[in-house]
């Protein structure tokens, strides 16, 4: 695999307050990269950098091989597509015309339309004015002027932010499908649950530092106490560990029928940035 994002060792102040920290991390093509960080924690800076939206005081930003400032020529401005909070959507106009808008800016066909609709499970809904859409299908048709173009690399910034669960996993599985199909995604997010399920890397960052980044699965095992617990009929529970011992404690207990469930006790990711980092990720 080709790496597609490299950062390294970048600074970024505003009036002379550190924003981003001796920031370091790589990204390849394929991958849905995570970036999990409390607010004020640099995410939105992050992606701006990596857009070239904002400069920076120092370090290096690669994106497509070359620097990130080439981003700024149009062509190739056009490989990427950036998801905010600010929707760009206009609320008076029907899906259709707000995507027909985007095509225009684009330079792509109406023909496009019907194609990003069916991919975001909006089909039949184009005549719908935007100001009248529940929030869930409002990011859905975001998403879907982000994704008009076919951008070979996405930056979503929160995507799922203040949706409702239905909404959130209707736009999971459009992530999902999408990097099956090959987008490469880079998503910030405060949600580890997010992270977990759609992310096969993350990276926790804090006050502008990235403290850890690995696989979520490695990062469970490797923080893990290696312990087992066993809920009993009685509901007595027993910890047991991943050795000899516990194999044996673990047949006595099926043995005697006395068991009920068996827990594994890896942390989650939130257990886990809240040890690494001392904070909480809401
Ligand atoms: N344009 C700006 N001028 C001055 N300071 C800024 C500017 N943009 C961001 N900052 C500061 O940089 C730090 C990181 O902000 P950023 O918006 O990147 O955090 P975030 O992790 O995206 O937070 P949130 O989850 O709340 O969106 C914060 O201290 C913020 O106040």
């Amino acid at each position: 695999m080709s790496e597609i994002i490299e950062v390294s060792n970048v600074h970024k102040d505003f009036d002379g307050k550190r924003a981003l920290d001796d920031l370091s991390f790589s990204i390849q093509a394929g991958e849905t990269f995570g970036f999990l960080g409390p607010s004020g924690s640099g995410k939105t800076t992050t992606i701006k950098l990596l857009t070239a939206q904002e400069s920076y005081q120092s370090g290096r930003i690669q994106v497509f091989g070359r620097s990130v400032e080439g981003l700024r020529d149009p062509k190739q401005m056009k490989r990427i597509g950036v998801l905010t909070d600010n929707t760009g959507l206009y609320d008076r106009l029907t899906v259709e015309a707000n995507l027909k808008l985007f095509c225009k800016l684009y330079d792509v066909s109406f023909k496009r339309i019907d194609e990003v609709l069916n991919e975001v499970g909006l089909t039949g809904e184009e005549s719908k004015v935007v100001s009248k859409l529940s929030k869930g299908m409002r990011q859905r048709v975001t998403l879907a002027r982000t994704i008009l173009h076919k951008p070979e690399l996405l930056f979503l910034d929160e995507p799922t932010s203040a949706l409702d669960p239905v909404s959130t996993e209707r736009i999971h599985r459009i992530l999902r499908t999408l990097n099956e199909e090959g987008t490469t995604i880079f998503l910030t997010t405060h949600d580890m649950y997010e992270a977990e399920r759609i992310c096969d890397r993350v990276a926790f960052l804090n006050k502008g530092h990235i403290q850890l980044q690995g696989p979520p699965r490695e990062l469970r095992v490797s923080h893990s106490d290696a312990s087992i617990t066993l809920l009993l009929k009685d509901g007595r529970e027993q910890l047991v560990g991943h050795d000899h011992e516990g194999a044996e404690r673990i047949r006595e207990v099926i043995a005697s029928h006395q068991l009920a469930s068996v827990h594994s006790n890896e942390p989650t990711l939130g257990d886990i940035f809240a040890r690494v980092t001392g904070k909480e990720l809401l």
